[in-house]
């Protein structure tokens, strides 16, 4: 009576067709969701209704869609999933990116277009040129997997500007242990279905009873996140007291001495949120550098004629390198380095092209997908850094911009955008800058079209390994020195 009465006028999106209260638990995959999700658009379409046991998901495979519910209709579909796993049991409800919009999302989205909006973000190109010399000296000669390097790179940018030199010197390294461990169990956790989301009385079953193992992976997870949490503010606290002046936005918000909780949630999320997805773009970058040899040659003649070929590259000359400025675009086009944004849920039902979507649905947004949509872009499977280039492209300014599709949409786009892409750039161009980017033992160069990346919620490329040739006296000339 119940399903009677609540049944919606409108239909549903389409979508496998599912069985009576299971819905289509048999049909969705256990790995692989983008796959998946992109199939599904052959057979049903843009919009695609799932049904996991009475939680209803929503897949948007056109940008049009995603727009028009995402920036359009961002009162409705500007919610985050009510997790009671992540954040009641794991403990990460200080995370800004797992809040509802309100007041305490506002004020912490506040501070962070304060601190890395399009304006302030050049103001850290010193600790970026600071990290991008350190990568590059470590990578002189490497043969293997540049991952750990460039996490480490990242990594110490982004604790450096929430809580200070003195803070990253002393424990960057536990910190960012302490991050992996924790978001990769998080991570773990968000691509399974649990059935506390479905009874959510579940959670308070004791963590002894037999079955009850997501009570014991909720405690081991809240143990990290708080400590994510709390420990490197108090540590940058303390040296705050002790006249400490290492500049840090904490320290600017100690000082303040004003808004200090949500400064406090708006610095502990900025390693989880920017760390694996600017390394990821990073590394997708040189993976596209080395399957793409002549396309790296055009951007070191660029960089070469520009500066001589004898310094590194910041964000600030990405407006004179217009080759790589393209190429920058294209790697973040050919391959999506988070494939399917981070979830939203509606807040209310809504009624779209005839289409019924119900109230706390999830909606995964296909980003991976609308970049290489050939709608949208010809050819999309190819790597051509010239679609980007009015000179080769007079349909160029028809092209999407490419930060609103990858780094999201609406009200919760990426705050960490400006400073992702600034970085980014600086570490590669200066990379390339000083090495030829080759496959590793002169191996020839692999075919692009046999590419394939970790399937995760970010994305890099799968066991990667490529060499860091030298190429001009840059990198010997920094070692020197
Ligand atoms: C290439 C690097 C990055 C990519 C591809 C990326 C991508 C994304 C995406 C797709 C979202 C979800 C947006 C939506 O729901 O529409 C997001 C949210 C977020 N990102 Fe990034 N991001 C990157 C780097 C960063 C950095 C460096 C920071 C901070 C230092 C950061 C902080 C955040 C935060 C706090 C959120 C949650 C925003 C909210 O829910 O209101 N991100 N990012």
């Amino acid at each position: 009576l119940w399903s009677i009465s609540t049944k919606p006028s409108q239909p549903y999106p389409p979508g496998p067709k599912g069985y009576p209260i299971i819905g289509n638990i048999l049909d969705f995959p256990k790995d692989g969701w983008q796959r998946a999700f992109t199939a599904w658009q052959k057979d049903y379409g843009d919009i695609v209704y799932v049904n996991l046991m009475g939680t209803p998901f929503i897949i948007i495979n056109s940008l049009k869609i995603a727009e028009d519910l995402c920036n359009k209709r961002a009162a409705i579909y500007s919610n985050r999933q009510k997790s009671i796993m992540m954040k009641e049991l794991m403990g990460w409800g200080w995370n800004v990116g797992l809040m509802q919009p309100g007041p305490e999302h506002s004020a912490i989205r506040k501070i962070f277009r304060q601190n890395l909006g399009p304006l302030n973000v050049p103001v850290y190109d010193p600790l970026v040129m600071k990290e991008t010399e350190r990568l590059v000296k470590t990578l002189h000669k490497f043969e293997g997997d540049p991952f750990e390097a460039v996490v480490h790179a990242v990594g110490s940018v982004v604790i450096t500007l929430g809580y200070g030199e003195s803070v990253n010197k002393a424990h960057g390294a536990e910190l960012t242990e302490l991050n992996h461990k924790a978001l990769d169990l998080a991570i773990w956790v968000m691509t399974r279905l649990w059935l506390v989301e479905i009874f959510p009385s579940m959670r308070y079953i004791p963590a002894w009873v037999p079955g009850a193992t997501f009570k014991r992976i909720g405690a081991r997870a809240e143990g990290m996140s708080q400590r994510i949490y709390h420990w490197p503010w108090e540590e940058a606290r303390l040296r705050y007291e002790q006249g400490s002046d290492d500049p840090c936005i904490a320290l600017e918000h100690m000082k303040l001495g004003e808004e200090l909780g949500t400064a406090k949630k708006a610095v502990a999320v900025m390693y989880g949120a920017g760390v694996d997805t600017t390394t990821a773009v990073t590394l997708n970058f040189l993976y596209a550098m080395m399957l793409h040899p002549q396309a790296q040659k055009k951007i070191q003649a660029e960089i070469d004629q520009f500066t001589g070929g004898d310094r590194l590259l910041s964000g600030a000359d990405r407006s004179d390198l217009p080759y790589a400025d393209a190429a920058w675009k294209e790697s973040i086009r050919w391959h999506a380095p988070v494939p399917l944004g981070t979830p939203r849920c509606t807040s209310q039902s809504d009624v779209y092209d005839g289409m019924y979507i119900p109230k706390d649905a999830m909606l995964w947004l296909n980003v991976a997908l609308m970049l290489r949509d050939p709608r949208t872009f010809e050819s999309p499977e190819v790597f051509q850094p010239e679609r980007w280039l009015e000179s080769h492209n007079p349909l160029v300014s028809e092209l999407p911009d490419i930060q609103n599709i990858a780094f999201g949409f609406g009200t919760r786009i990426c705050p960490g955008r400006y400073l992702a892409e600034r970085a980014g750039f600086a570490f590669t161009m200066s990379l390339l800058a000083a090495y030829d980017i080759v496959p590793t033992g002169g191996a020839p160069v692999p075919d692009w079209r046999d590419a394939v990346w970790v399937e995760n919620l970010d994305s890099r490329p799968l066991d990667f390994k490529c060499a860091f040739v030298p190429r001009s006296h840059l990198a010997a000339h920094l070692l020197e020195h």
